[in-house]
């Protein structure tokens, strides 16, 4: 075994540092050996022990994709169960290489736990070097891993096959790994775990697809016309106008794009079925009703390739049509009146992780689960808790936000917990009631619990565990009916580890996480650009729209500053804009300079919402400015409005405008 370990990492020095190796160029292994080296600096002949993350990390890790969870659970077991008398078990990973999923055989679980194969192991490459799940994320197809072509010694008995996972908008969720401790020495032995392990990856993938567009009619092609109907590789998901509204993994290689990557499908969002696959509206709908002649001779595509189609009708009611709100509604309800719905709705268009936590917190409020938001700065951390105590049952009490980060140390205490007549001096003669007690019944939000003092979160804790709060200089404590949010941008497991967080509060307060991405990473960019001009000019009593252009540069655009950097922006811009229209010049100088390099992030956006929402609204003035601009082409001004034809037309209809040729 030693003369195998120290050959082993001999080669591996060997390929990893030649200068410019001929030899294996494209060999997937080979180049993840060079970059362990060269980039990750890890060094094959130390060992690195595998790295287990503590629950509370582990949790986080998870709630950021709960639902999938579920969705991924259902296909873990049922691949389990086929393959645990051959010695395998499996891993969900997330994009970060943890695994927030495992199967294996409790048994073995000592073994399992000592070579990483378990729960919140992490087998990022950057950590564990070349590896099935590592090499996995970064190649984005399907591998296996077998014995030596691991980089570190201590895996060289694993066989580790794995298979990406995309979400509908085709961002990388994380890996499906079925692995195993000891194997045959032969790399064949493994095929036919490889092809189970990429078969069960896209029935997870198309079961979540299937989940996030419950609302849709979504079209199946596959080859074969008998399996059709259960195993389509292709499926778009489609509006009530035939556009697409979102693509999986199958739709995206074969007609996205022309390097045929799994991501680059973004750009088929908002397209109509009928251009990409020849199936019109009509056709499609009357397929969900019960199917037509073009579904027994299949059809042939613009790519020459033959499918035979199946339509699965909407399984939900669609939602009801939401008009953007000109601001949002944070404020306490009349009593009696509904959830406001529209406030939480309201905070994002399509984004996928947006859609879920939304779905996600709705279900959580009012159960007494205390909830943690998460997020850099400016991601709307406030925005969100407002917004869910405006849809709890406690709408009607009060919200209190306290800022952690922004009282001075000496006052935090008496403003939080208030003080009885003259407990100290500088206090007011007959004491102040502290915002705890202000929020009783309510809401309390801790925005930036992060950089509490440490004597205060003592305190804190004891009022959350108690119910009850003592007052400066009071004898008696108070009871009060807390629903506490809390939130930062710090990593607060990290200020855990370093002491200067409790982790008794930490676990008190985070019951739940919800984690707002940063807006460079979020697919509705576009939403938020039209809704917040749409705020700014109401705040100004203006009417004004954003020129294709312009919302070409927001578009552009890498947002550092999140959603606050936004709403800025749009003030400027609309306080800047003449006649009605926002241009290019309009915009604060930063944006138009971080443009130039920025990725073409207009294609990105195509809310997957159906037409007639709020994403698809457009004013007369920036639909009849589209038009003119691009001479009366339908096409050319529904790709600058960044919406498809067929809604172009109904807008059109709606408000009356007819092309000068047809007048
Ligand atoms: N979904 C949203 N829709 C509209 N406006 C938003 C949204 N999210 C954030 N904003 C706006 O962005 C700004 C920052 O929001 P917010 O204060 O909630 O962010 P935050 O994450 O709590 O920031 P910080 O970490 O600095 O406390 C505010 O002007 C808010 O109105």
């Amino acid at each position: 075994m030693r003369n195998a370990l120290s050959s082993h990492i001999d080669n591996v020095i060997s390929v990893g540092l030649q200068p410019s190796r001929s030899e294996g160029k494209g060999n997937l292994f080979y180049d993840s050996w060079t970059r362990c080296m060269r980039q990750h600096g890890l060094d094959p002949a130390r060992p690195t022990p595998a790295r287990i993350l503590p629950s509370g990390q582990l949790r986080e890790h998870q709630q950021r994709m709960e639902s999938f969870l579920r969705v991924a659970r259902a296909g873990m077991e049922e691949m389990y169960r086929r393959v645990a008398d051959l010695g395998y078990m499996l891993l969900l990973t997330d994009a970060d290489g943890i695994a927030v999923d495992y199967i294996g055989n409790p048994a073995s679980e000592q073994q399992l736990k000592a070579a990483g194969l378990y729960l919140g192991a992490d087998w990022n490459e950057a950590h564990a070097g070349t590896c099935g799940v590592g090499t996995c994320l970064i190649e984005q197809v399907p591998i296996t891993c077998h014995q030596t072509e691991h980089f570190d010694a201590t895996h060289i008995a694993l066989t580790c096959t794995s298979s990406p996972l995309f979400a509908p908008d085709g961002q990388l969720l994380g890996v499906l790994d079925v692995s195993a401790l000891h194997s045959p020495e032969a790399r064949e032995s493994q095929h036919l775990v490889f092809h189970l392990t990429s078969m069960y990856a896209q029935m997870i993938e198309d079961a979540n697809f299937l989940r996030a567009f419950a609302r849709h009619g979504v079209l199946r092609l596959g080859k074969s016309c008998g399996l059709v109907e259960v195993s389509g590789e292709v499926m778009f998901a489609f509006d009530e106008e035939g556009c697409i509204v979102g693509a999986n993994t199958g739709a995206r290689r074969r007609f996205g794009g022309s390097n045929g990557s799994c991501t680059s499908g973004i750009e088929l969002v908002g397209r109509a079925l009928d251009e990409v696959v020849g199936l019109g509206v009509d056709s499609l709908w009357a397929m969900a009703r019960g199917g037509t002649a073009k579904e027994m001779s299949g059809l042939w595509t613009q790519l020459q390739e033959h499918y035979y189609p199946a339509v699965i009708a909407p399984r939900l009611r669609p939602q009801a049509a939401v008009r953007p709100q000109p601001s949002i509604d944070l404020g306490a309800r009349s009593e009696g009146s509904a959830p406001a719905a529209t406030a939480l709705d309201a905070i994002g268009g399509g984004d996928a992780q947006i859609r879920d936590l939304i779905d996600r917190s709705k279900r959580l409020v009012d159960h007494g689960v205390s909830l943690l938001v998460l997020g850099e700065t400016g991601s709307g951390k406030e925005v969100l808790a407002r917004a869910l105590h405006a849809h709890s049952r406690r709408r009607d009490k009060p919200f209190v936000a306290v800022n952690c980060a922004s009282i001075p140390d000496s006052l935090i205490e008496s403003e939080l917990f208030g003080y009885t007549a003259g407990s100290f001096t500088g206090g007011r003669a007959k004491g102040a009631k502290g915002l705890i007690l202000q929020a009783d019944g309510g809401t309390l939000f801790l925005d930036e619990i992060g950089d509490m003092p440490l004597h205060l979160q003592t305190r804190l804790l004891r009022v959350l565990s108690e119910q009850e709060v003592l007052p400066i200089g009071a004898e008696r404590p108070v009871p009060v009916q807390l629903n506490v949010m809390a939130a930062t941008h710090r990593d607060l497991c990290d200020r855990v580890l370093d002491g200067s967080f409790r982790e008794d509060l930490y676990y008190r307060l985070s019951g739940a996480v919800l984690q707002l991405p940063p807006l460079r990473v979020r697919a509705d960019l576009g939403y938020l650009i039209e809704r917040l001009c749409a705020e700014e000019a109401e705040r100004l009593g203006r009417d004004v729209t954003l020129s294709g252009p312009a919302l070409q540069a927001l578009m552009r655009h890498d947002w550092p500053g999140n959603v606050r950097e936004l709403r800025n922006a749009m003030r400027y811009a609309v306080a800047m804009s003449r006649d009605g229209l926002i241009a290019v010049d309009d915009l604060p100088v930063q944006v138009l300079r971080g443009t130039q390099a920025g990725p073409a992030r207009l294609a990105l956006e195509r809310p997957a919402v159906p037409a007639g929402d709020a994403g698809h609204e457009l004013g007369s003035t920036r639909l009849l400015s589209a038009l003119k601009q691009h001479k009366w082409n339908v096409t050319a001004a529904a790709q600058a409005l960044g919406i498809c034809r067929a809604t172009v037309y109904r807008q059109m209809k709606r408000h009356d405008i007819t092309p000068p040729h047809l007048l």
